[in-house]
């Protein structure tokens, strides 16, 4: 299924922090979604996964706004690994795991063999097969997280929503989860940092900045010299990675970018929501 953004506008108490974003999450690809922090990917990601209301715009999915759909079935459609990765739940692994099978029952209704197969293979998914037992609170973030995925997965959804998933993993970890991700073929919309591994992993990359998309396309087409400058505020090289051939950002991790380097070239072939170099929008008025 797809996921469409139309002109989303989402406010905190008044104050506009995603101001009129645009994106679209194909069936079946790995759509990213990049940012500096504070550029409103986890408030737009919140509101595709019914989170919170935009004040205005829409998100559709297969062309059915999402609010018009009771809970329940947005639910069976769209699951999602939020950046609150709470940890009141006083439940063991596996209960935490089971909760995904909730907008699949009836009130009241229990589990049934189906559901314990579902919950199980989850868990041995994201690699915490051995930890059914333990209380959710006793784990380490990045355990956490695997459990919360596995949550995810056990919504059967068709569209997976996951906020910088890769967060408190350690890096082989990441690598694997990854691989998971790929290897789903489910309609994937992903908030990521490591540039690098948003590279390697997204059919398409959506750059958002001061709350509006400035750029979308192919990870080799979004992410030029000129764009990290702008953007992210950072020098670095594109190269290819020699082991996979994927771009490898190499970054100046010496000194940022100066205002010389920032937007001294064009990103020819980037599918920008303005021609020639990304635009930067003025920050969301509120
Ligand atoms: N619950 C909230 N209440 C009020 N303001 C918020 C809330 N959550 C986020 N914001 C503000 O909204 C803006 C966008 O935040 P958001 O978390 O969406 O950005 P982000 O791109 O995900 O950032 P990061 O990369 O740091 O996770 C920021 O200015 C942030 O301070």
């Amino acid at each position: 299924m797809r996921i469409e953004v139309e002109d989303l506008h989402v406010a905190y108490a008044g104050r506009t922090v995603v101001a009129g974003a645009r994106l679209i999450a194909a069936a079946g690809e790995i759509t990213g979604l990049i940012g500096p922090n504070g550029s409103g990917k986890s408030t737009l990601l919140r509101t595709v996964y019914r989170h919170l209301r935009p004040v205005e715009g829409r998100v559709l999915l297969d062309g059915t706004d999402i609010l018009t759909m009771a809970p329940s079935r947005s639910a069976r459609h769209i699951a999602a690994l939020p950046q609150e990765r709470g940890g009141d739940f006083e439940l063991t692994v596996r209960e935490v795991v089971a909760m995904g099978r909730t907008p699949y029952k009836r009130a009241f209704a229990g589990e049934d063999a189906t559901d314990r197969d579902i919950v199980a293979r989850a868990l041995r998914d994201v690699g915490m097969g051995g930890h059914a037992g333990r209380r959710f609170t006793a784990l380490s973030g990045g355990e956490r997280q695997r459990v919360l995925l596995a949550r995810a997965f056990t919504q059967d959804p068709d569209v997976l929503v996951l906020d910088e998933p890769t967060n408190h993993l350690d890096i082989r970890h990441q690598v694997e989860l990854l691989t998971l991700l790929r290897s789903g073929r489910r309609t994937t919309l992903v908030s990521l940092h490591d540039l690098n591994a948003a590279a390697s992993v997204c059919d398409r990359l959506h750059v958002l900045h001061a709350g509006a998309v400035v750029a979308s396309g192919p990870p080799r087409e979004v992410l030029t010299p000129p764009l990290l400058a702008d953007v992210f505020g950072v020098r670095a090289a594109v190269v290819d990675h020699p082991l996979t051939g994927d771009p490898l950002i190499a970054i100046d991790h010496r000194a940022p970018a100066d205002d010389e380097t920032a937007g001294t070239a064009g990103t020819a072939g980037t599918s920008t929501t303005h021609s020639g170099r990304p635009h930067l929008v003025d920050g969301p008025s509120g």
